[in-house]
């Protein structure tokens, strides 16, 4: 979707996507990540979700990128008000930076990141991201994930449902996508399906997958 989509979801408070607790896939499986404590997780798209006050209070650092002003100003706002955690805020070029004990949110386009501002992660969870781009963008989007997370594990979050049934997004990932975009690279592996109760939106009938994918041995 363009960027004007998204700003003016924001604007217009049109946020059902964002979730006022933290997600069952993430605390359901992050511990099938493998990953150290103190792990370095880059959550791309973020929003203001609340995974990321659950992924620090676990004790992870965390980076994450989000288009939106809006959301990254709410976000920290929240983290100062529950938690006391206090930030500064960086231009660099076309992002800016809110930089916070063990956090770092970029406030710009996914696309303008680069490996040397992101740094080091450890692992990726994508929870919402994959899903609200358009199929074009999506083959974008992986391409350029995987040039930034190089051979972290990622917990990906998807929907599938009858695409026809509801234009999105979300937008439903198959099985076969997942793969297609991540197979060269990653072992897949279904950790979950779970079918949402009374169907997405109320009226599509619809699951939730959660995949790992474990970086292939060079
Ligand atoms: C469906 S929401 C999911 C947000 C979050 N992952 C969550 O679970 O609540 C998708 C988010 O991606 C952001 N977004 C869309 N395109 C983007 C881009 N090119 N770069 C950075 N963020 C983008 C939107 O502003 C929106 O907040």
């Amino acid at each position: 979707m363009e960027a004007e989509y998204w700003h003016q979801k924001w604007a217009a408070r049109d946020i059902g996507f964002h979730e006022g607790v933290v997600n069952s896939s993430l605390a359901n499986h992050i511990d099938q990540l493998g990953v150290p404590a103190a792990a370095r997780i880059f959550v791309p798209l973020c929003g203001k979700t609340r995974d990321i006050a659950w992924l620090l209070s676990r004790g992870y650092r965390v980076v994450g990128v989000e288009l939106s002003p809006v959301a990254v100003s709410e976000l920290f706002t929240e983290l100062f008000t529950e938690i006391g955690l206090a930030h500064t805020v960086e231009s660099v070029g076309d992002l800016r930076s809110y930089s916070a004990h063990n956090l770092v949110v970029w406030q710009g386009d996914f696309f303008a990141l680069t490996n040397a501002l992101l740094g080091d992660v450890d692992a990726v969870y994508d929870r919402a991201a994959l899903v609200a781009l358009a199929p074009p963008l999506r083959d974008q989007y992986t391409a350029h994930l995987k040039t930034l997370a190089e051979s972290a594990p990622q917990l990906l979050v998807t929907y599938e449902y009858d695409q026809s049934a509801f234009a999105g997004p979300p937008f439903s990932i198959s099985e076969a996508e997942v793969n297609r975009h991540y197979a060269c690279d990653y072992q897949v592996k279904l950790m979950a399906r779970e079918t949402i109760d009374g169907g997405f939106r109320g009226r599509v009938a619809a699951d939730i997958a959660t995949w790992l994918l474990e970086p292939r041995v060079q």
